[in-house]
């Protein structure tokens, strides 16, 4: 052992409780795994966590999340960071990288309200809040007279801006509100039928400084290699579409054939739901990207880049 374990190994992480809920799992595997091995959590705020009354989109998106972590790490305050794999951006600052992909909690959204069952169940021109536009567009794709309304703020503001009356139903990520002990508010479960999820949802993943090889040795343990085989298929569909900081993009791999196959989802959408592409293939589970790419060229084919081009456009 070239270092002794009592050198603490510190994770950068937000302070939202779903972050703190990310962080603290990380920490009680590693220790679980590494008796002796002492973990902390460095908590900072982020400049997207201070600016909450903005459209992400017009203050340069998820990266903002991001930044103040990684600075972190670089400057030797912090080891590793922990992200929700669907708000990693596709490229990371010199030194820096995504190391692993932990295992998936529950890739699909959920349908969140007071008064009504379910999607089907809502009234003609129904107000659903979401600030998302893959949300949005698939929202009104099945249903077009519902009325979509912006939402931000970590789940508990997303949840009590319901509750105030703003809206009648908003969605929110299943493994979110699972995560946060928040699981009694899921009014139903959108199956990636319904509404595709994020690249990405519902899967962990921890970046660090990829010179460090304490801190890759020990979180190399976490790496799940079904949810990495998904999340890379899903992220190079993502990243060949060119995919900005905020997408009319779902995406969603899962494995077939006792694991050696795998089937990707893929779909690109306007805004308002006038027109929504989809597209499916198969492949060998050990080639995850070229299966992305694959996908993402389908839906380029069918006309994907004129529709990002008008969203990225609008910026
Ligand atoms: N954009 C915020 C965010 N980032 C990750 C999750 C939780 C789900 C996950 O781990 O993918 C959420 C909450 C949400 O979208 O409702």
């Amino acid at each position: 052992m070239s270092e002794p374990e009592s050198v603490p190994l510190r994770i950068a992480t937000r302070k939202s409780p779903l972050a703190m809920w990310q962080a603290e799992h990380v920490k009680a595997r590693l220790e679980a795994l590494n008796p002796g091995l002492v973990v902390e959590l460095v908590g900072l705020s982020t400049r997207g966590d201070k600016i909450l009354d903005t459209p992400l989109a017009k203050i340069g998106g998820k990266a903002l999340f991001v930044k103040e972590l990684e600075e972190a790490m670089l400057d030797g305050r912090a080891d590793i960071a922990v992200h929700s794999m669907k708000d990693v951006p596709m490229h990371f600052p010199d030194g820096l990288g995504l190391a692993v992909i932990m295992d998936r909690g529950a890739p699909t959204d959920a349908f969140v309200s007071n008064r009504y069952q379910s999607l089907e169940d809502l009234p003609r021109e129904a107000c659903v809040g979401t600030s998302s536009l893959r949300r949005g567009l698939q929202l009104k794709e099945l249903r077009p007279d519902l009325v979509i309304k912006s939402l931000r703020g970590n789940v508990q503001t997303r949840l009590s801006k319901l509750d105030d009356g703003q809206f009648d139903a908003i969605v929110l990520a299943t493994s979110g509100l699972i995560r946060v002990g928040l699981s009694e508010r899921i009014t139903s479960e959108l199956v990636p039928e319904q509404l595709l999820p994020a690249c990405g949802q519902g899967a962990l993943g921890i970046e660090c400084r990829l010179d460090d090889t304490r801190s890759r040795t020990l979180i190399e343990a976490l790496a799940d290699a079904p949810t990495t085989a998904q999340v890379l298929a899903e992220r190079a569909m993502n990243t060949h579409l060119e995919g900005g900081c905020q997408v009319p993009i779902g995406g969603y791999a899962v494995l077939e054939d006792e694991g050696k196959t795998l089937w990707l989802r893929g779909l690109v959408g306007a805004p308002d739901g006038s027109q929504v592409l989809r597209a499916t293939a198969r492949g060998p589970a050990d080639a995850p990207e070229a299966l992305g790419v694959q996908v993402a060229d389908m839906l380029l084919g069918q006309g994907a880049g004129a529709i990002l081009d008008a969203v990225y456009g609008e910026r």
